[in-house]
């Protein structure tokens, strides 16, 4: 067998290519490699070695085929000094891996996620309701909307405000692991020796900033499920995944309920975190990509106009009915990849592919989004770079040869993200009742001429638009009614 790394950039002695890492839009750069070394390649930082995947058969054949040895993560030093083990994404590949993931499942699995379509319908009126109030704040509205839909199925609560506590816990644990996991703070990874340097020291500045994200993080962690416990205990709880998993531990000793409480209290944590914001995310390309396209708008309306019609707003039973609705979302998805590197998977074994030696602990990172990799590959998805939810149709119908978005976007093998259908789901009921209702289209500057916003993407692990502004109207003033005689029940 063969023991020669994968090609790539020429590193340093022991520093390897610790200057060749990108660190602005690093899958362009990954890309650009690739043209000169080949879909597979490898670099060397500190000794760690990192292999990108930049096609999607390199992807299908490492981390699908051969899953059971590439389904590892990194063990990040910044984990166990924010103290954030409970977190299964970041899990080691093993046993208590697969009891939460397990869980996870059992509670978003195909058949279960129906039972949460009157939840993800009634926020998404709720939303409905809150662009006709304030329509400047829709970012924050659909921000607070998508965190309201998944703390309601974990939980079983109401969350009405934007200032409830379950929420203001989550969301600042999750600013806070997505500010501790930036690059810039993760030198300690290559360099151990800087968590025990003092916060002046150069490189140590992140642990100024640990207690708070350990603060954050633990809030999430422990508050919202205690919380959701005692009111379990006291008959006062509403059914979630929360109550029914306690449910299920009635019947066991005080010891082995206390692991299973703890696994329950983790995957409660873990599916906020890796849930509301992907999907808030994807929700900021959709209004964006409307104020671009006003014929896109003009047909999805179109279509909802003839299937649903003037005197009622969507729902689920709709959906098979609304193909049009359906490709925007999977526009939405592939357009702009909330994690263009997805989660680095890394590997358990010794493993050769196409020649070529890939060593047991690599890092090995699937480019999602280059300029022409896998979601905007020309082969694929002809003119990659242009916004055109008909590409996923045939015949007026979904054209199942079209590779489905939802399929790379959210990861590989066994570690496929476990929440696709539900953010799909969310994504489609939200999209669909905010294009019944409403026109989207460019706020006007201060001549009063429309201003087209720019695609500008955030850097780091979670990519995201900066904010923008657009011009948020009911279709007509029967829209309007429809919306405020609905939002009684949305409430
Ligand atoms: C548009 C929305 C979403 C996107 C783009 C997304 C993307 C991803 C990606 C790229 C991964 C890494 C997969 C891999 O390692 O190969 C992942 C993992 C995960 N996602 Fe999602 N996700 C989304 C929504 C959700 C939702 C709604 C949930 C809630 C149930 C969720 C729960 C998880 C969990 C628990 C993992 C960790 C899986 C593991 O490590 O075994 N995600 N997601």
């Amino acid at each position: 067998s063969s023991t020669r790394l994968p090609p790539g950039p020429k590193g340093w002695p022991i520093i390897g290519n610790v200057f060749d890492i990108p660190h602005s839009k690093p899958w362009e750069t990954y890309f650009q490699w690739s043209k000169c070394y080949g879909s597979v390649v490898h670099m060397n930082v500190f000794g760690q070695h990192i292999v990108v995947l930049n096609t999607a058969k390199a992807v299908s054949d490492l981390l699908e085929t051969r899953s059971s040895i590439y389904s590892d993560r990194i063990r990040f030093i910044m984990i166990s000094l924010l103290k954030i083990e409970w977190n299964m994404i970041l899990m080691s590949y093993g046993s208590a891996w697969r009891q939460h993931r397990r869980a996870i499942h059992r509670y978003f699995s195909d058949d279960v996620i129906r039972t949460y379509h009157p939840v993800q319908l009634h926020t998404s009126r709720k939303l409905l309701h809150n662009l006709l109030q304030t329509p400047t704040n829709f970012l924050q509205h659909t921000h607070f909307a998508l965190g309201a839909m998944i703390l309601e199925v974990i939980y079983g609560k109401s969350i009405d405000h934007p200032d409830h506590p379950y929420l203001k816990y989550a969301n600042t644990a999750a600013e806070a692991g997505i500010e501790a996991f930036l690059p810039g703070n993760l030198l300690v990874e290559f360099l151990p020796f800087l968590q025990y340097m003092p916060s002046w020291f150069p490189g140590a500045g992140f642990k100024r900033r640990l207690p708070q994200w350990y603060a954050d993080s633990r809030g999430l962690h422990n508050f919202t499920f205690e919380d959701s416990k005692a009111e379990f205990a006291c008959g006062t709880a509403k059914p979630s995944m929360v109550t029914s998993m306690l449910e299920e531990m009635s019947h066991l000793t005080p010891a082995e309920r206390a692991v299973e409480e703890d696994i329950a209290k983790n995957v409660s944590a873990t599916v906020y975190v890796a849930g509301a914001d992907t999907t808030y995310f994807t929700m900021q390309t959709f209004y964006l990509a409307m104020v671009h396209h006003p014929h896109i708008q003009k047909r999805a309306q179109e279509e909802l106009d003839r299937v649903v019609g003037q005197g009622r707003l969507p729902n689920f039973s709709d959906r098979a009915s609304l193909p049009y609705i359906c490709a925007i979302v999977k526009e939405c998805l592939r357009f702009v990849v909330v994690v263009p590197l997805g989660v680095a998977h890394s590997t358990t074994e010794d493993d050769v592919y196409d020649g070529h030696f890939i060593p047991k602990g690599a890092i090995v990172m699937a480019n999602q989004w280059s300029a022409w990799a896998i979601l905007h590959n020309p082969e694929d998805y002809p003119e990659p770079e242009t916004f055109r939810p008909e590409r996923f149709l045939k015949n007026g119908n979904l054209n199942p040869d079209v590779r489905d978005p939802i399929t790379v976007a959210t990861g590989f093998g066994r570690r496929i993200c476990p929440g696709r259908h539900f953010a799909e789901s969310g994504l489609f009921m939200s999209i669909a009742s905010i294009l019944h209702t409403f026109e989207i289209s460019p706020a006007l500057n201060e001549e009063g001429q429309p201003f087209y916003p720019e695609f500008k993407l955030t850097a780091g692990l979670v990519i995201h638009l900066e904010d923008f502004e657009c011009t948020i109207k009911p279709r007509s003033p029967a829209m309007e009614m429809l919306i405020r005689s609905s939002s009684d029940d949305a409430t």
